[in-house]
């Protein structure tokens, strides 16, 4: 009889090994371990400086890590050509929200998924978000809490896995705050993973936690005249 391979559980979609990450020549992250399989949730948390914001630019492959490795569904990212492969399965929303002010709330999302290659989601996603009535209104026109929404919907109508989230909820009202945390629990019902850095508590049941301590900047040196 052919002999059988015994399944073990499955690889974590995404596995971060000892990483570091490295700005402006210091190193402000070390040592970092975690492991995001499907379904799973990750809340980062760390004090002003802490290195959040790079730490997700580094897992979304804006920045490569100066050490450890990152797998993706058990292949070594740092492997030539991965990175390329798994970058279309990423979504990063940042602080930046990249709104194009002259475009209508409407053209701002669907632009975006016509370049992604797809078709029919834009009403939804903007509907989803309570932007839907006002989806022929100029970008321009939009309040924070209208911006940080319709940078959802964007990310609403592209599918993708992997939602890293930098401060998702700043200026959201209460009711955004529900419709996000309502997102997430149903991406998350249908496999998918977000992976969050937050100051302000956010429901987001069973989810693994990550805190960066409080960094000390290393002082750099400067020359006489740096300043002139
Ligand atoms: N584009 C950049 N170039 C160089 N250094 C940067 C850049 N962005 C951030 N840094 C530095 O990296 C460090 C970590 O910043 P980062 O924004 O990742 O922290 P954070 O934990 O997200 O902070 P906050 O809670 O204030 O948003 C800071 O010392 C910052 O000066």
């Amino acid at each position: 009889m052919a002999a059988r391979l015994r399944r073990g559980p499955p690889a974590p979609w995404l596995l971060g090994s000892g990483l570091a990450c490295m700005r402006n020549e210091q190193v402000i992250v070390r040592d970092i371990n975690f492991t995001l399989h499907r379904g799973s949730a990750v809340v980062l948390t760390g004090p002003n400086a802490s290195g959040k914001s790079s730490f997700l630019r580094l897992l979304c492959g804006f920045i490569k890590p100066s050490a450890g490795r990152l797998f993706w569904d058990g292949n070594d990212l740092s492997q030539a050509g991965l990175y390329d492969l798994y970058r279309p399965q990423v979504h990063l929303i940042a602080a930046k929200d990249a709104i194009k002010k002259a475009m209508t709330v409407y053209e701002n999302v669907h632009f975006w998924e016509v370049l992604e290659g797809g078709e029919g989601r834009t009403q939804w996603a903007l509907d989803k978000m309570g932007l839907g009535t006002i989806a022929q209104e100029k970008a321009v026109v939009l309040s924070m809490g209208q911006r940080k929404r319709l940078q959802l919907a964007r990310m609403l109508a592209v599918p993708r896995p992997l939602w890293l989230l930098d401060e998702p909820s700043v200026g959201l009202d209460t009711e955004g705050v529900e419709i996000l945390e309502d997102l997430m629990d149903e991406h998350r019902r249908k496999g998918g993973m977000v992976f969050v850095a937050t100051h302000v508590p956010i429901k987001l049941h069973d989810a693994m936690h990550l805190m960066f301590p409080p960094r000390v900047p290393q002082l750099r040196q400067y020359n006489a005249g740096d300043y002139a």
